[in-house]
């Protein structure tokens, strides 16, 4: 079954953290229909969403993806880098004991957004930098390590998250704005994509990717190989330094 968790935003998303942007008016209302729309696609791929239940005081809870790194049926709930993240991590455990995952936690004072977690093939990228620390790399190598999984720290200078960096592909090939990339040499296979949010794909299984609409140049060049693209719009998660990834826990 392929399942993954989503959280609707609230009404507070326009206070959601800034780290890299000027804070530009996020317009409620269209934010709402954006996260509905990728919920839509998201299930049309043959995905069913469950819901972790919306938590209206904390403006960036959309961004589901930061709060759990999921690995097989080991939940490790994280423990976010900025404190006014830090109440939203209950609610996805809640809901993955209910599921029937196993749950291990990233204990203070390490701290880790699963927004620096990328994962392929067995390896796990942990970006290193303003929300991850190296405690929290290694509370999660350890949680992992049973698991056969291989932990690997990068810095992370540029962007919020590993992720706001760099995803990979299908075939593992790591994508990113080489601008926004500390060390494109990490990845045996990279390949540069001519636009900041052309770095972002969510795997949709098979060959079908899942991207933001508003880079159009980076889907051009993904189907050159192949892929299949859905694009979304998600302006008003821009604005706050979200991407197609955050929005999103594909459970597997
Ligand atoms: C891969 N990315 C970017 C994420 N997983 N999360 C984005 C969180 C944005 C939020 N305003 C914040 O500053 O926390």
């Amino acid at each position: 079954m392929t399942r993954a968790l989503v959280r609707r935003p609230g009404p507070r998303l326009p206070e959601g953290l800034l780290t890299h942007l000027e804070r530009s008016p996020v317009d409620v209302d269209l934010a709402l229909r954006q996260w509905e729309g990728y919920v839509a696609a998201l299930r049309a791929e043959g995905w069913d969403t469950v819901e972790v239940p919306a938590a209206d005081d904390c403006p960036d809870a959309v961004f589901v993806e930061d709060t759990v790194v999921v690995y097989g049926d080991l939940a490790v709930i994280s423990r976010p880098g900025a404190d006014a993240r830090r109440a939203e991590t209950a609610a996805t455990e809640a809901v993955l004991r209910d599921l029937g995952f196993r749950i291990a936690r990233i204990e203070a004072p390490g701290t880790l957004d699963g927004g620096d977690v990328l994962k392929h093939g067995g390896t796990v990228w942990v970006g290193l930098g303003g929300r991850t620390d190296r405690d929290g790399a290694d509370q999660l190598a350890a949680h992992l390590a049973p698991m056969g999984a291989t932990v690997v720290p990068v810095p992370v200078t540029k962007v919020l998250h590993l992720k706001t960096a760099v995803t990979a592909l299908p075939d593992g090939t790591v994508v990113g704005h080489e601008p926004l990339v500390d060390d494109p040499a990490t990845w045996e296979r990279f390949l540069p994509v001519p636009e900041e949010s052309g770095a972002h794909v969510v795997l949709l299984g098979g060959d079908a990717v899942l991207m933001a609409a508003d880079a159009p140049l980076s889907r051009a060049l993904f189907e050159e190989r192949g892929l299949r693209v859905v694009a979304v719009d998600i302006s008003e998660f821009e604005k706050l330094e979200g991407c197609v990834t955050c929005l999103s826990v594909r459970l597997r």
